[in-house]
């Protein structure tokens, strides 16, 4: 009889869509089979601002205590919904390939951020968002809205409408001209087509962590020698190196993932790249700065990032992005 190793993901649909992948994958490469472990968390019941969340992983949180308490092997999470601070006990032992970094507007009747038309409504809960909208054009009302990724689309006039099977939110009437989402959700759900614009990075810099995954277990392993074999080999240097730059930033700023601040770190030419911003949150004030540093390990992606941020606090990141 073939062995199993449990995995547990929350409900939404784009916790079980990416868990369910990652789950797929690490089947393959272990050859063990998968048992899927639905848990319930604070994150998906909390229903005010995501801006008054702060940065307590209210949704990893549940997710964290079942896997401490044996409940499963593993926990699939999205890596930007991750505090900096790894707790005791716990190690992310894969971050895999990373999808689409960008953030996506999805506007209706197809218009990209330049077409949409003066004083349109903006639909986002994110003040990382809100703020680098307000900078880039000053005429946009930004509405905070909260909600899961179909929800929030629903929003969007048009699309709530057309797509009154379920399959994109409950919405039935559109009140906003777009919103922001990941680029990574909307196409691990299959979301895609409502994407009228990738927001090119000089624009819009993603979260800290936007697009990768993390794959979690108990600091001793998962008990399945072929399933931490099979981690170990779905691990991405690049993807690891990148947001250890990003979350090392963030967590040197003393940010957690409701702040605005942005980041986001490439490979270029066999050297990491890290660009940062720290804004106001009305937009007024935007701080953007770049540094890189050869490619190495995670120690060095780690210092790139407490460097710049280091250098953006003596700047006075703190006053701008609100976090003094
Ligand atoms: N905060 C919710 C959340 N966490 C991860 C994603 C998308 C997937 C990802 O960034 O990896 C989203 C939705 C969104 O921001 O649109």
């Amino acid at each position: 009889m073939t062995q199993s190793f449990r995995v547990g993901t929350r409900g939404s649909a784009l916790a079980t869509t990416q868990t369910g992948w990652a789950a797929d994958q690490l089947a393959q490469l272990s050859g063990l089979e998968v048992d899927t472990v639905l848990v319930k968390t604070e994150g998906d019941v909390v229903t005010g601002s995501l801006a008054n969340l702060g940065g307590t992983g209210v949704f990893a949180a549940a997710l964290r205590q079942h896997l401490l308490d044996g409940g499963c092997d593993l926990a699939v999470h999205s890596l930007k919904d991750l505090p900096t601070v790894q707790p005791e006990g716990l190690v992310l032992a894969a971050i895999p390939p990373r999808e689409d970094v960008r953030d996506a507007l999805c506007g209706r009747d197809g218009m990209t951020l330049d077409q949409l038309p003066e004083g349109a409504k903006i639909g986002t809960g994110s003040p990382r968002r809100a703020a680098q909208l307000r900078a880039y054009r000053q005429d946009l009302v930004i509405v905070d809205i909260r909600g899961n990724v179909p929800t929030r689309l629903g929003r969007v006039k048009g699309v709530g409408d057309t797509h009154d099977d379920g399959s994109v939110g409950r919405a039935t009437q559109g009140d906003l001209d777009a919103v922001i989402l990941a680029a990574a959700g909307m196409r691990r759900l299959g979301l895609e087509q409502h994407i009228t614009e990738y927001l090119d990075p000089s624009i819009m810099l993603p979260a800290p962590g936007q697009g990768a995954l993390a794959l979690e277990t108990r600091t001793a392993g998962t008990g399945h020698a072929e399933l931490d074999q099979a981690l170990a080999r779905f691990d991405d240097l690049h993807t690891r190196l990148q947001v250890e730059a990003e979350r090392a930033l963030l967590n040197q700023l003393e940010a957690g993932c409701a702040a605005p601040i942005g980041a986001l770190a490439s490979v270029q030419d066999g050297e990491l790249v890290l660009d940062a911003v720290a804004c106001n949150p009305d937009g007024s004030e935007v701080m953007r700065r770049s540094a890189k540093a050869p490619l190495a390990d995670v120690a060095a992606a780690q210092a790139l990032g407490r460097g710049l941020a280091n250098g953006m606090l003596a700047d006075g990141a703190a006053v701008v992005a609100g976090l003094a």
